[in-house]
């Protein structure tokens, strides 16, 4: 059974605020990943092409397709899962910017996951210095419209990208993918999103790991009776982000989405917003080309 709320994007597509990210994971072990993850109750997976393991991801997906969606090996009995029931996000890589280069890439990834749509196509990067990305997104209004990806967005829009964007798009996107966890918060990125009905989807939610051992963060998991991993986690959902973290094994695939049943107070989150400091984990937007 699907484990993670819904939220509503801006054409009224629904994506599980809590999804499974899968960079750096070898196509071979997406296979078994995600069937865990979806056995576990995810429902929402993040891949791209750069990532190279589209294929694994559609392997994984269609080995629980019309199997009893478990949740725990309790023996009970659940629906079986169909299609419609998952989420799959993937990305036009850099290399693919432009119109026709953009399409082709897609056709690539349909191949690869072997569906009959995307549930949402991103922009991996801007790229501002090959000056395509405004090209690159009338390709993805194109397949919008063309009803072959269910929603479009962005990824690693900065501000002025995405004022760029928005001058001459016919599609307001519906989500920009950026880094974002304890250490860097994004204020200003959310808030423009908040203004543009622009969902905020947060990459590397727990900062690649890096963010567990904030003495803040293992604070008030040892005061919730939580691990790091959820503190930050919740976190993120009580600020209306969308997550999509990153795991390894089924124990910590599982501990990532146990986190519907506690809340984090008024002072909790002022303590985690207090640990703002801008420090990325990944590369800063404007330098990816
Ligand atoms: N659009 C973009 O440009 C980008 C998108 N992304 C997306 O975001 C996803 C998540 O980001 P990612 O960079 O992977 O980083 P995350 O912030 O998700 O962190 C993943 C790291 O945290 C560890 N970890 C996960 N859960 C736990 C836990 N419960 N306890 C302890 N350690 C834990 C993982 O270890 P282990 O794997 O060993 O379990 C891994 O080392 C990516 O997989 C990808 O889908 C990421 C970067 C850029
Ligand atoms: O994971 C992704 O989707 C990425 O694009 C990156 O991790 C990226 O390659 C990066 O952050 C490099 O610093």
């Amino acid at each position: 059974m699907r484990t993670s709320p819904r939220l509503s994007l801006n054409n009224g597509v629904l994506i599980d605020q809590l999804g499974f990210g899968l960079y750096k994971v070898p196509a071979a072990e997406a296979e078994g990943l995600v069937a865990t993850a979806l056995a576990a109750g995810y429902r929402h997976f993040d891949t791209a092409a750069m990532y190279g393991n589209e294929t694994g991801v559609a392997r994984g997906i269609s080995s629980q397709l019309d199997a009893g969606s478990g949740s725990g090996g309790s023996g009970e009995l659940f629906p079986p899962l169909s299609r419609e029931d998952v989420f799959v996000t993937t990305k036009v890589w850099n290399d693919h910017h432009g119109f026709d280069a953009t399409l082709r890439a897609f056709d690539d990834s349909m191949v690869n996951l072997g569906l009959d749509y995307v549930d949402m196509y991103l922009i991996h990067w801007p790229c501002p210095r090959r000056g395509l990305f405004t090209e690159t997104y009338r390709a993805l209004e194109t397949l919008y419209r063309e009803g072959r990806v269910r929603a479009i967005g962005v990824s690693n829009f900065q501000p002025a990208h995405l004022d760029r964007l928005l001058a001459g798009a016919e599609v307001v996107p519906a989500v920009n993918q950026i880094e974002l966890h304890p250490w860097l918060q994004q204020e200003e990125l959310r808030s423009k999103h908040a203004d543009l009905g622009i969902r905020t989807e947060a990459w590397s939610p727990l900062g690649r790991g890096q963010v567990l051992a904030d003495p803040v963060i293992q604070a008030c998991a040892a005061e919730h009776g939580r691990t790091p991993a959820q503190v930050i986690l919740r976190w993120h959902m009580q600020l209306g982000n969308i997550a999509i973290p990153k795991a390894s094994s089924e124990a910590r695939i599982r501990e990532n989405l146990d986190v519907f049943n506690f809340e984090l107070s008024a002072r909790d989150m002022a303590a985690i917003n207090a640990l703002d400091r801008g420090q990325r984990t990944g590369s800063h937007p404007d330098n990816v080309n």
